[in-house]
């Protein structure tokens, strides 16, 4: 896999939502410390139970299949073997002998965050390269720098045994002057498009195509004409799929232009939530009592590795820099941000150097880290009118942790009038309930966040899995 390194900042950027709205801490005493000291152990340490939730019919990880019964080759096995899958997730099962079948027909997938759609798609596109040949034939598009990096592991992974060879292609990694050979190219839309144009990438042999965070992609103009574009360059036969945990109402009729004739799996509005996160709210006056909220959250808590979302770029300096300045060890990642900063970030907290991330929605969706036990919204996210609650992207945000059956909670801020008719709305919309952490009883409020980081029947999978990024890394 060839990856060269990125030094501008990123034209293909998901969207970030561009809003404005934005914190007392009380003294800790001695007597507090010990009794918090007994409260803040990294509870996220998770249990096996995967096992049984795969056999849970009502569970999004049931299957009744095995990988062998799918038909996959034994090279693709040995790759699952190495990412330390042993059943397929429903998405999985229902998805891989539709995506494998002859003639080759289009798919539009849903399923809860966390739930396998990546390793759908990517054993899909695995099954159909042919290995004889040195030519791009499987493509696949996502919003974000970090996802698609996210999404070239996987491949480089699951394909290490069939020796499938990958390109990333995002600004500044296709080395200038040179045409993509790799079997499978994994990029952002604006890059691709342009590697196209410039006769870089040939796309004569490719055979199937892939959107993910497809929902996002098609609704958004720039993006959404990138990836129209790119299609309308790829031969007539090809394969599309679109996958994605949301496909809101607007998006759909996009999706069946873009994936005409398409198999569709697809979710009910009730189904979207993942019931091993706990949806919490905090209450406050405004951005200076938010402030001293989160503070002193993260001087009570450890929690095992956290994301905290906001509105735009400046809060999240903002944030970094006043949390840094208050002693804790916070990390923050943006889209101004040149590619290399953002790798590092990332792997940071990929590899867990790092355990508090503070961003935009950039890694909104799609980003997985197994050991994100609490997602936080200081911000809860909105439309670009500012107002009105973006329901997707608090799926997506809230998405991060409770990944492939763990438990984990979201904390959303709500400061006023407005962010309380947002929360509203978001519970009305999801059918469920957040529930109240009474900050003025600390010691009660960590314990609560505690034992529901430790309760639930969700457990996580039998061990953690193998999620380095690509070769070359
Ligand atoms: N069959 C499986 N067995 C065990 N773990 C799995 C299996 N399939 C996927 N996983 C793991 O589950 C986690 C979530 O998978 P993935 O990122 O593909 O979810 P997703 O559905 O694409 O999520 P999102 O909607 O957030 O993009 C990953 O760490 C992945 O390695």
């Amino acid at each position: 896999m060839a990856e060269s390194s990125s030094k501008t900042s990123w034209a293909d950027d998901v969207q970030e939502a561009e809003m404005t709205r934005a914190a007392e801490s009380s003294n800790q005493t001695a007597a507090e410390e010990q009794k918090h000291s007994e409260l803040v152990q990294n509870e996220h340490d998770v249990n096996v139970t995967l096992a049984d939730m795969q056999a849970d019919p009502n569970s999004p990880l049931y299957s009744i299949k095995s990988f062998q019964e799918l038909g996959l080759s034994d090279e693709l096995q040995q790759g699952l073997i190495l990412m330390r899958f042993s059943r397929p997730s429903k998405i999985q099962e229902r998805a891989l002998p539709l995506l494998m079948k002859d003639p080759p027909t289009n798919l539009i997938g849903q399923s809860q965050s966390g739930t396998g759609k990546t390793a759908a798609f990517v054993l899909a596109m695995l099954s159909r390269v042919d290995l004889t040949r040195n030519v791009p034939q499987g493509l696949c598009l996502a919003p974000s720098r970090e996802l698609a990096r996210q999404i070239l592991a996987v491949f480089d992974n699951m394909g290490s045994f069939a020796k499938v060879t990958t390109q990333f292609a995002v600004p500044l990694a296709v080395e200038r002057g040179k045409t993509i050979d790799a079997q499978i190219v994994v990029g952002t839309p604006g890059t691709v498009l342009d590697c196209i144009k410039r006769r870089v990438l040939p796309t004569r042999d490719i055979r199937m195509i892939c959107l993910d965070e497809a929902d996002n992609m098609l609704d958004q103009q720039g993006l959404g004409d990138q990836c129209f574009r790119v299609k309308a360059m790829m031969p007539k036969d090809i394969q599309v799929l679109l996958f994605s945990a949301t496909f809101p109402q607007k998006v759909i009729e996009y999706a069946d232009r873009f994936a005409p004739n398409a198999n569709k799996l697809t979710l009910k509005q009730e189904e979207l939530t993942v019931d091993g996160i706990k949806q919490l709210y905090i209450d406050c006056e405004g951005d200076e009592e938010k402030y001293e909220i989160i503070k002193k959250l993260y001087e009570l808590m450890v929690i095992g590795q956290s994301v905290i979302f906001v509105k735009k770029r400046e809060n999240a300096n903002e944030l970094h820099r006043r949390m840094t300045a208050d002693g804790h060890a916070v990390s923050s990642l943006h889209g101004a941000f040149d590619g290399n900063e953002r790798d590092k970030v990332i792997d940071d907290f990929r590899f867990g150097r790092t355990k508090v991330l503070i961003s935009t929605n950039v890694i909104a969706r799609g980003i997985d880290v197994a050991s994100v036990s609490l997602v936080v919204n200081y911000d809860l996210p909105t439309l670009p009118d500012h107002v009105t609650p973006d329901f997707e992207t608090y799926l997506h945000r809230i998405g991060r942790t409770g990944r492939f059956g763990r438990v984990g909670a979201s904390v959303s801020f709500v400061t006023d009038r407005t962010s309380w008719q947002q929360m509203d709305a978001i519970q009305r919309h999801f059918n469920c309930t957040m529930t109240r952490i009474d900050t003025s009883d600390w010691i009660t409020a960590a314990k609560h966040i505690r034992t529901i980081l430790k309760s639930g029947k969700s457990a996580a999978a039998s061990s953690e899995q193998f999620m380095g990024v690509g070769s070359g890394n």
